[in-house]
This record gives C-alpha cells, sequence and structure tokens, in this order.
C-alpha cells in the first residue's frame, strides 16, 4: 500500500502546496483545470519522463505538447527562453493555458521565467526531479536565467501553482547530483533547522545514497524551511535572504566555473566561507564554525577553492542581487540557526575569510 502524501501549504497572496509522495501524476490535471494546452519542458534526460506525462494529459482531454531544453546549467539562457516564446507562440498559448516544468533547478528556473514572462504570467505547476529542485528551486516562485555578467541577473518572482515531488524520481539521479542538493538541505540545517543537521552527521555516508533511510525528513524539514520563508517575505524584502545563506561566493565561484560546476558544490564552499567570515566578525563560535567544513567533507562537498582569485571573485560578488549601491550584503550566522545579514563588511575580514576557503591552505 503507498503511503499517503505529505502536503506542506506556502501561504500568501498565491498559496499552494507542495505535495512529497510517490504517483503524482493524478494531481496534476487539477492544477490545470482550464486550460486548453499545456507545455511540459523537460532536459533530454527525462525524455520519456515528460512524454508519459504529455500522454497522460492528452488522455484527461488536454492539447498537451513537451519542449525539449538543453540540459542543465545551458537552458539558462535568453536563446533558449526566446526559442520556448517561438514555440508558445506557434502553439496559439494563451492565457488561461499552463506550463509544467519537469527537471532539476536549471529546468524549473527557465520553465518559471518563460511562465513569468509569455502573455506577462501563465500558470505554471513544477514537477522537480533533483533533491535540489524539490528542497529548493521548485519552491517560491524565484525564475530567471544567467546572463554574461552572473548568475540569475534576469528573473521574476513567479510563484507556481502547486510542486509535486514524487521522491522514487531520485533513484536515477547521478550520486553526485544528489550530493550537490544535500548542500542546500544543509544550508536549511544552519539557518533554520538544526535537527537536519544531527540527521546527517548520524550517519553521512549512508545520506548520500537516493533513497537512503533518512532522505522523507530531510525533504520534509528543508521544504519546511522553505515553504514557511517565501510565505512570509516572496519578493526578498528581508526574511528570504537568509536562503541566500552560502550563495554570495558560491555564485561567483559558479561564474569564474563558467557555470560548468555543480551549483551545490560551489554553494558548499560558499556556505564555509560565509561561517568564516561569522567566525571573524566575532559573530559565531569555534564549534557551529568547524561544523560546516566537517559535515559538508563527510558528504564529499567540495570546501576550498582556488588561491589567488580573491580579486576576480570579489569583483562579481558586487553584482549579488542582495548589494545595494556600493556595499556588499552577507547572510552570516550570529549562532547556530540565528542568520543575520550584514552590510559592508571590512574588506580586511573578507580576503582573511578567504584565506580559510583557499586550497594553498
Ligand atoms: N530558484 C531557486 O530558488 C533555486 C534554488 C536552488 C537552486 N536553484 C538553481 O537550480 C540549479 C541547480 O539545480 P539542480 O541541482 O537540480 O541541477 P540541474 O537542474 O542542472 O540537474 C542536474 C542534472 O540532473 C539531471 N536530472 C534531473 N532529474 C533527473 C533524474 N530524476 N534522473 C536522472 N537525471 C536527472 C539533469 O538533466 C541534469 O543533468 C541551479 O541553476 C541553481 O541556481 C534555484
Ligand atoms: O529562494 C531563495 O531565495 C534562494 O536564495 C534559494 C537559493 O538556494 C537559490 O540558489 C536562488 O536561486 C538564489 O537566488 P539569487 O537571488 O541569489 O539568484
Ligand atoms: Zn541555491
Amino acid at each position: 500500500m503507498t503511503e499517503p502524501a505529505t502536503r506542506i501549504q506556502v501561504t500568501g497572496a498565491q498559496p499552494y502546496e507542495v505535495v512529497l509522495g510517490s504517483g503524482l501524476l493524478g494531481e496534476l490535471p487539477p492544477l490545470l483545470a482550464g486550460a486548453q494546452r499545456v507545455a511540459v519542458l523537460h532536459p533530454p534526460t527525462l525524455r520519456a519522463t515528460a512524454e508519459a506525462v504529455r500522454k497522460d494529459l492528452n488522455d484527461s482531454g488536454f492539447e498537451a505538447h513537451v519542449i525539449e531544453l538543453p540540459d542543465g546549467e545551458e537552458a539558462k539562457a535568453l536563446a533558449v527562453a526566446g526559442f520556448c516564446f517561438d514555440v508558445l507562440g506557434q502553439i496559439g498559448f494563451t492565457r488561461s493555458d499552463a506550463l509544467v516544468g519537469l527537471g532539476g533547478g536549471a529546468t524549473t528556473d527557465l520553465a518559471g521565467w518563460v511562465a513569468a514572462s509569455w502573455l506577462r504570467g501563465v500558470r505554471i505547476v513544477q514537477i522537480p526531479t533533483t533533491l535540489a529542485g524539490m528542497v529548493d528551486a521548485a519552491i517560491g516562485g524565484k525564475t530567471g536565467i544567467n546572463t554574461e555578467r552572473g548568475k540569475n541577473l534576469v528573473g521574476a518572482f513567479h510563484p507556481p501553482v502547486g510542486v509535486l515531488c514524487d521522491l522514487s524520481v531520485l533513484s536515477s539521479l547521478p550520486v553526485n547530483d544528489y550530493i550537490a542538493g544535500l548542500a542546500e538541505v544543509i544550508k536549511c540545517g544552519f539557518i533554520a533547522d538544526p535537527r537536519i543537521l544531527e540527521l546527517i552527521e548520524a550517519d553521512p555516508a549512508a545520506v548520500t545514497v537516493p533513497g537512503n533511510r533518512v532522505e522523507g525528513e530531510l525533504v520534509r524539514r528543508s521544504v519546511a524551511v522553505k515553504a514557511r520563508v517565501v510565505s512570509e517575505d516572496l519578493r526578498e524584502q528581508g526574511l528570504r535572504e537568509i536562503l541566500n545563506y552560502g550563495h554570495t561566493l558560491g555564485h561567483a565561484i559558479e561564474k569564474a566555473e563558467r557555470y560548468t560546476w555543480r551549483h551545490g558544490a560551489a554553494v558548499s564552499i560558499g556556505l564555509v566561507y560565509a561561517a568564516e567570515l561569522s567566525r571573524a566578525l566575532g559573530r559565531l563560535d569555534d564549534t557551529t564554525a568547524d561544523r560546516h567544513r566537517a559535515i559538508l567533507t563527510s558528504v564529499k562537498l567540495p570546501v576550498s577553492y582556488r588561491a589567488g582569485v580573491f580579486p576576480q571573485l570579489l569583483e562579481t560578488m558586487k553584482v549579488d542581487k542582495k548589494s545595494r549601491g556600493n556595499r556588499l550584503r552577507f547572510v552570516l550566522l550570529d549562532g547556530l540557526a540565528r542568520p543575520i545579514t550584514i552590510d559592508d563588511p571590512d574588506p580586511a575580514l573578507l580576503a582573511a575569510a578567504y584565506s580559510e576557503v583557499s586550497d594553498d591552505n
């Protein structure tokens, strides 16, 4: 017998549910009610699944289409969005029609932005198929693409009408993509729910395997953190910034690596950097700061980066979306599960914290 699905509410002006369970395709038609056309956006790896979803939707009376995107981060580009707009135009996609984002965070970010932009906003249901997608990217309506100048620089806040997470699809995910998703799970542990850290520390090797014993609880707790935060602050006017813990340096590393690194791997180094900066500012105790490096290493995530490139990373960090004018802004910790934002930290401390993560250490 299948277990009943877990439903986590996202509240606010446009409420919706994040559903965690298995065999959730039956949840899709009611979320699309009123649409005549549906387009399922997916990466090449999920061609067969997208085709099955399309057939299912056709059988339910929709005129369903699939739109195949480039894989991974390559989907988050203006040209790819332009291609989608062209297809939607050809299909005759109207405001009552709806999109489905089926894939990892890169797919749901691109699909979400296409939904936010086409006719100034059409419905989207997100069906995340990676760990990062389920615990983070598909929830909260932060959509967007990268530009030559940096990560996610163009986008919109456009909440989905529903998020369907079938944990069984994680079994086909390459292990390094699964591990990358753990960086966002660990982020949630440090900013809001330390029980997540305890669950991982109890058996880190086991936690890196899809389908592990605590997977359901880790996903549920992380989704609960994200849902609570975006319910209160969809447009990142304050509280939502805490979800950016580890991302200021992380995004700069992703750009330096021309988006060939997994997001979670770059965020992992960014988390250690943020902890070191918090420690350098006298905000974070040694035990909690050291715990970052220990837990991330224990699940085989990287915790150091190239020496000698800090000036270049700093230039990129200046156009981070949290910056205000010439002032850099960081999410740091003032103790475990006590996130704070700090404006314009002393440049000497920024460099000192980097020396703690640079690999000539
Ligand atoms: N909008 C947000 O709030 C938010 C939050 C976190 C991350 N992100 C973004 O998400 C992206 C990272 O997402 P990601 O880690 O999911 O990576 P991803 O979307 O690049 O997917 C990783 C790889 O897994 C493959 N894949 C996806 N599902 C699969 C499955 N079930 N089985 C086999 N292969 C599968 C993909 O084809 C891809 O090759 C980054 O662009 C990041 O910026 C956004
Ligand atoms: O949802 C948010 O808010 C986040 O910051 C979650 C992050 O994990 C995610 O990577 C997000 O896309 C980063 O946002 P950005 O505004 O720094 O581009
Ligand atoms: Zn992230």
